[in-house]
């Protein structure tokens, strides 16, 4: 497994210079076909970044964008991932994107699955992936100790699946190991030293007590202190 650990000055600079990266991963991923598909967390950190690339300069029309993960809780919750991108990636020049939802208003992640994944298997693969990564090496909903892990890291797993995992307060809906691999394009967004550590100390853990390690092969790493 290789992956490239790009540190920034700070903050500031890593996210202008991940956003001017996305987009012209985005870029020529358009240049190669009519569509292209881009990926992104929820959390905390994300949030600047979509600020910069919702303005970048790209057919945003013939985007598909959504998340890699979803809290399973409705738009109007303050811990909705899609609230997050509707305020502040699907505006701007970016939001003739087309939005692909991983949140229906069924009471489990189970009952959507199905008809969430179809408009995705659509349009796959990824062509462009962010992903987050929390401080006990989740990334999506592949969480350690998470009920349908290992059906999430099987090569042959479903495009979606439902998570329930103690590190999570609420049931969730993540994309697969598979799918989220699959992307032409991959990138890894941490801050701090503590997820720095987190990933460092990966390297020697399994997949299931790191499942960050399940998608970092051919990554791009981007850090700031
Ligand atoms: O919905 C989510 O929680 C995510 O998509 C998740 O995988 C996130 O990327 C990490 O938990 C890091 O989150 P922070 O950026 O908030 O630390």
């Amino acid at each position: 497994m290789t992956y490239e650990f790009i540190e920034y000055p700070d903050r500031e600079m890593l996210v202008i210079d991940l956003a001017n990266q996305l987009a012209g991963d985005l870029r020529t991923a358009l240049s190669h076909s009519d569509r292209a598909v881009l990926s992104v967390p929820g959390g905390t950190s994300p949030g600047p970044i979509f600020d910069d690339l919702c303005a970048a300069d790209l057919d945003w029309a013939r985007v598909d964008v959504l998340l890699n993960d979803e809290r399973w809780v409705p738009e109007d919750h303050e811990r909705s991932n899609t609230a997050l991108l509707r305020q502040r990636l699907l505006v701007d020049r970016a939001a003739s994107a087309r939005y692909l939802p991983l949140y229906a208003p069924y009471p489990e992640p189970d009952d959507a699955l199905a008809e969430l994944a179809k408009p995705i298997e659509e349009e796959l693969p990824l062509a462009v992936l962010l992903l987050g990564m929390g401080a006990d090496r989740h990334t999506a909903s592949l969480f350690p100790g998470a009920d349908q892990l290992d059906a999430a890291l099987a090569h042959d797993a479903p495009t979606l699946l439902a998570m329930r995992a103690p590190g999570a307060p609420e049931p969730r809906i993540t994309l697969s190991a598979p799918v989220l691999n699959g992307a032409l394009a991959k990138h890894v967004l941490i801050f701090g030293a503590e997820k720095r550590e987190a990933l460092e100390s990966a390297r020697g853990l399994s997949v299931h007590d790191a499942p960050i390690n399940a998608v970092l092969d051919g990554a791009k790493v981007h850090w700031a202190a």
